[in-house]
């Protein structure tokens, strides 16, 4: 019993140490199997804790169906704190719980026996896990429009530009390229000036959320800075791309935002390829992003439209962080 005790307290620590949720999730897993010793076992996260970060933290589908998902959620939420339950299947139910809250649950399929103990600590290590999981999340994101920061805006850039995320085309389907916009609100200066700066946050606040319904759930919308905001998103093509984005600042521009009106954006894009650096990627969507407030605002522009020559095009020197 002990060693089980002393082990819970090291692998609690190891889970507190990883800094990046694709560790954390390796470490989590790897620490489960250890404990379970050959047993298997499914993690579930309820939906509202999921929307906010990744359905990829669902695992062990095998093990049970979605409805019995939804059965096992509904009877772990109603128990008291620290009890499991055993399923028709002898599944071991854990729920996850954080501040007296169900977070999620894990399924474990054994045909040894546990210790009352190490389901204790197994319970306790997946509140670590989430907990965790809901510290790295938090800290990826912006605290006023809760969009992604500019910090993981570049960890996400070289990942695309590594090739992560590409979706599979399917059946028949044409093959889908990332695009980054930068997206920035026209004259935010004379808001500030005209209504203050709270009224001027609201109004981030605002196009925050218009940029987020209008993108689908795989595409990344960041703030990139004061009023300035990016976006990584898939499309087939640069006309295609150009048709998302006007949709967007059509809906900007059509909305009426209560205290001030009329609020416009201006875009510029670009196709992500493999540049060296994520500069040359955001210099030349910004320079699209000029070229659209230069011809008026309320705009978007293509980079590809530009024609620029490459020696404008030097930019390895230029430090973005
Ligand atoms: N309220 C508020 N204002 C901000 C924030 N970050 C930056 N700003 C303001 O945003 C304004 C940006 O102004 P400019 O860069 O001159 O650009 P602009 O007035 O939007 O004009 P154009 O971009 O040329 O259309 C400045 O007044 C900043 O103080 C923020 O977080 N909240």
């Amino acid at each position: 019993m002990d060693k089980v005790l002393r082990c819970g307290h090291e692998w609690a620590i190891a889970l507190t140490e990883q800094l990046d949720d694709s560790d954390l999730d390796d470490v989590y897993q790897c620490i489960l199997e250890k404990a379970l010793n050959g047993g298997t076992f499914g993690l579930w996260l309820n939906r509202t804790f999921v929307a906010d970060l990744l359905p990829s933290f669902i695992y062990g589908n095998e093990l049970v169906n979605s409805l019995e998902v939804e059965s096992y959620f509904a009877r772990a939420a109603n128990l008291p704190l620290n009890q499991i339950f055993l399923t028709r299947k002898g599944l071991i139910v854990l729920p996850i719980r954080h501040k007296e809250k169900t977070f999620g649950m894990v399924c474990i399929s054994s045909v040894g026996k546990f210790e009352d103990t190490l389901l204790v600590v197994l319970a306790y290590l997946s509140s670590v896990y989430i907990n965790q999981l809901a510290t790295l999340h938090h800290a990826r994101l912006d605290p006023l429009t809760e969009l992604l920061n500019r910090q993981t805006f570049e960890q996400k850039v070289v990942q695309i530009m590594a090739g992560a995320g590409f979706n599979q085309p399917r059946g028949g389907q044409p093959e889908r390229a990332w695009f980054l916009a930068m997206i920035d609100i026209d004259h935010f200066k004379s808001v500030n000036d005209t209504y203050g700066h709270v009224i001027g946050d609201e109004v981030i606040l605002m196009v925050a959320q218009l940029l987020k319904q209008n993108f689908r759930a795989e595409d990344y919308v960041f703030r990139y800075g004061g009023e300035e905001f990016a976006t990584l998103f898939q499309c087939v093509s640069d006309t295609a791309a150009m048709q998302a984005l006007e949709r967007l600042r059509e809906v900007v521009s059509a909305h009426r935002f209560p205290q001030v009106g009329r609020v416009t954006v201006s875009l510029g894009f670009v196709e992500v390829r493999d540049f060296c650096q994520v500069t040359s990627l955001v210099n030349r969507a910004d320079m699209a992003l000029y070229e659209s407030k230069h011809q008026g605002r309320n705009r978007v522009t293509a980079f590809s439209a530009l024609n620029v020559p490459e020696s404008q095009l030097d930019d390895s020197d230029i430090e973005l962080f």
